[in-house]
């Protein structure tokens, strides 16, 4: 006969040992399926059954997966790489949306293509306010289109940048870029690459506020590292380790992007423009000077490096002060620490939003004072817009009438 309490110690004993099993079984389970679910990121092509699972899978937290018959499609905005985006209407709450119609090679048998599973995976996994919604994935009336549901945005900055008659105010620029950081200290954190980050993939509203969207190239660098391929980045925005052939990349390469894109904030024209990536390579150089053993010691022995010009004497050295002369030195700080050839230097999104040139006069606008402007998105027309200068702004620190 067992006692009463050797009987509770055995239950215990059982309840614990049960809560372990079914501990083990779960962690198990969950590695079982991040484990499918990378299987299916690593894959270039997928069936119509990969597609349906890995959607019904990640759409877990969405709203629905309806179809498409519940929105009005008002507009086309832009024809991308992959794919159609419109601006349309919820008919159920009457909410502007954007529907972004995913483009098929051939069929949906054929394949979906990775680009569209990896943006609504890195869309569902990192969420933050300058970072664009995705609100749900429907499908078409056949059932084979997808369509990812998002936030709409009224301008792309790309767009903006080229029909604006005057540039950005430096107190505008300054809260365009901590808005940028901020949702690049996000992705980082949570160990994601963009890979593709330009102006026309910052999305931007008419209160001020800047969205990062096509996450169609994001990665995350989870263990175990996988193989990350080069051909990431529009040429414009690409880092030069890229360019060079480096083997392996890291969170730096955004670092990089978000650079130029400072720098054409504040001039509104691309900073380098190169054709090839041996042009592109050399305008860098000219730009900020070759590296030497001590700056990037490990650039000798990147697999392209042997095929970069060495830039002439004269340009040595960096340009970046002549080029922008209106800016602070703790600007020219910033953008040279955002250009640093050597990614091991290049100065982190955290480290970024920390830099004094926020912080010093003139002071980062509120974005709700920012001028609007007319949408490219909305159909609507270049016009006139008026706003008031920085040092109106300070004085009155009210939004304009
Ligand atoms: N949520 C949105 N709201 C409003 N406009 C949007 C939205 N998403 C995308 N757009 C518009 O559509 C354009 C293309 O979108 P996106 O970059 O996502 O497509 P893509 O096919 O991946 O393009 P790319 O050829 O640049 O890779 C954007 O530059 C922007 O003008």
């Amino acid at each position: 006969m067992t006692s009463k309490w050797e009987r509770i110690k055995d239950n215990d004993g059982f309840a614990a040992e049960d809560v372990r099993r079914e501990q083990e079984w779960r962690k198990r389970r969950k590695l079982e399926k991040q484990k499918k679910q990378a299987e299916l990121l690593h894959k270039e092509s997928y069936s119509s059954f990969d597609v349906r699972s890995f959607i019904l899978n990640q759409s877990g937290q969405l709203h629905s997966c309806d179809s498409i018959d519940s929105y009005e499609v008002l507009n086309k905005i832009e024809e991308g790489s992959y794919g159609i985006v419109y601006r349309a209407r919820d008919k159920r709450n009457k909410n502007i949306i954007a529907l972004k119609k995913v483009k098929l090679e051939k069929d949906y048998v054929e394949g979906f293509p990775i680009t569209s599973l990896r943006e609504i995976q890195s869309l569902k996994l990192v969420q933050h306010d300058n970072i664009v919604k995705l609100l749900d994935v429907v499908t078409g009336r056949s059932g084979k289109d997808v369509y990812l549901v998002m936030e709409f945005m009224e301008h792309d900055l790309a767009t903006l940048l080229k029909d604006m008659p005057e540039d950005f105010l430096q107190s505008e620029v300054k809260t365009l870029m901590l808005q940028l950081l901020a949702a690049v200290a996000t992705l980082h954190h949570h160990w994601f690459v963009h890979r593709d980050l330009k102006p026309s993939n910052l999305l931007m509203n008419n209160t001020g506020e800047i969205k990062i969207a096509d996450f169609g190239l994001a990665r995350s660098l989870g263990e175990p590292k996988p193989q990350l391929t080069r051909l990431v980045v529009t040429l414009w925005y690409r880092a030069p380790e890229l360019l060079l052939g480096a083997p392996s990349y890291g969170k730096e390469i955004d670092m990089w992007s978000v650079g130029c894109i400072f720098a054409e904030l504040l001039t509104r024209s691309p900073l380098f423009n190169g054709r090839s990536e041996l042009d592109q390579l050399s305008k860098i150089f000219n730009f900020l000077g070759y590296p030497t053993h001590e700056s990037w010691p490990q650039f000798f022995l990147l697999p392209h490096a042997s095929q970069v010009k060495q830039p002439s004497v004269k340009s040595q050295h960096s340009q970046l002060r002549s080029a922008f002369p209106f800016l602070t030195a703790a600007g020219h700080d910033l953008l040279s620490r955002l250009l640093t050839l050597n990614p091991a230097h290049r100065i982190t999104a955290e480290e970024a939003l920390q830099h004094p040139y926020f912080t010093e006069a003139p002071r980062p606008k509120d974005p709700r004072f920012f001028p609007t402007f007319p949408s490219k998105a909305k159909g609507e027309h270049r016009k006139e817009w008026n706003r008031r200068s920085d040092e109106e702004y300070t004085h009155t620190q009210r939004p304009p009438n």
